[in-house]
């Protein structure tokens, strides 16, 4: 198969090597990882040990079969533009957030919906660390049956990655933002690793953000208890308790958030009140701008 990766970070690295080994990919990041994987191919590590050698551009090739999106989601409607000039046949994004697919299916065909629990940094151009392994999920955005997914599955465990078609993503969607809603702006605020939101007031606050996340579901139809998503809130804190969450490290670094897809899209979709998602994406949009930093 032809996969193009468009956003050769940490995520799209890792995921884009584990395909390289069975199909031709063409990783789309910017220098110097693109020109350090084009000199010496990408070294793969951490929970996964290999060198491979994806073909890796700045630009998008001409065509592909099944394009994975791994940008962050501020820059979802870009890489759709830039995707549209090589038309592919599948498009996925296995980005964090709500409203990647709609960006994605604004300017594309057929756009599936994909979560992601792998975990993966980037220590140096040419190089992606595999720091926990996990699964991703695949299907329709509304749900339901989809060939597309089926094939994009099929190429992804072909090549070693564990993936399932899931015909319930929209459930699959929310209780992933849930678990990121309470746990990434807790921490970036806290400046504390996923471990310390296990149990005290940090643990308050990110389960009082997943249980408003859950009922905000249920106004748009998806059927997510609040027990549900506290649940999987506190088995992903559990479980990544050494993490320092992604929007934590980019708090420390400086650098843009994912909050306007992540606690601002809840607080878009909400028709009731959601104290805690609002303060905590007012928070984390003022850190962005300087304060308390
Ligand atoms: N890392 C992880 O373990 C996981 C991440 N995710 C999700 O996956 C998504 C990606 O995360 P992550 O990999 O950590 O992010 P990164 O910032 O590491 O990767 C995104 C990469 O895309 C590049 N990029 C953006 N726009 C373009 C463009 N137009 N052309 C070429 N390259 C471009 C960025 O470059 P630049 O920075 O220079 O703009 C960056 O290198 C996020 O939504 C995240 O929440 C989900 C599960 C796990
Ligand atoms: C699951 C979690 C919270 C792991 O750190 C994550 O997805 C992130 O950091 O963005």
């Amino acid at each position: 198969m032809e996969i193009l990766v468009f956003g050769a970070g940490s995520l799209g690295s890792l995921v884009g090597g584990f395909c390289a080994r069975e199909h031709h990919v063409t990783l789309v990041g910017r220098d110097p990882h693109v020109a350090a994987i084009r000199e010496s191919g990408l070294a793969v590590e951490g929970a996964v040990e290999f060198t491979t050698h994806p073909e890796a551009r700045t630009t998008v090739p001409d065509s592909a079969d099944l394009a994975l999106v791994t940008v962050k989601s501020f820059d979802t409607p870009a890489a759709g533009r830039a995707l549209a000039d090589c038309d592919p046949e599948i498009t996925c994004s296995l980005q964090n957030g709500l409203g990647n697919e709609e960006a994605l299916a604004a300017q594309l065909d057929t756009v599936l919906a994909g979560t992601c629990t792998y975990g993966a940094r980037r220590p140096a151009p040419g190089r992606v660390e595999c720091t926990g392994i996990g699964e991703i999920a695949l299907g329709a955005p509304d749900g339901g049956p989809s060939a597309a997914a089926e094939r994009a599955v099929k190429a992804l465990r072909s090549a070693g990655i564990d993936a399932m078609h899931d015909d319930g993503m929209p459930k699959r969607l929310w209780r992933k933002l849930a678990v990121n809603a309470g746990i990434n702006p807790t921490t970036a605020l806290a400046g504390v690793e996923n471990g310390a939101l296990a149990d005290g007031p940090l643990h308050d606050i990110a389960s009082e953000a997943a249980r408003e996340v859950a009922r905000v579901a249920r106004e748009q139809g998806v059927d997510l208890a609040e027990s549900e998503a506290v649940a999987a809130l506190e088995s992903v804190v559990e479980a990544t308790a050494r993490n320092t969450s992604s929007m934590a490290q980019d708090v420390e670094a400086g650098t843009k958030t994912e909050i306007d897809a992540i606690n601002g899209a809840v607080v878009d979709r909400a028709d009731d009140r959601v104290p805690v998602n609002r303060t905590l994406t007012a928070l984390v949009r003022a850190r962005e701008r300087g304060y308390g930093s």
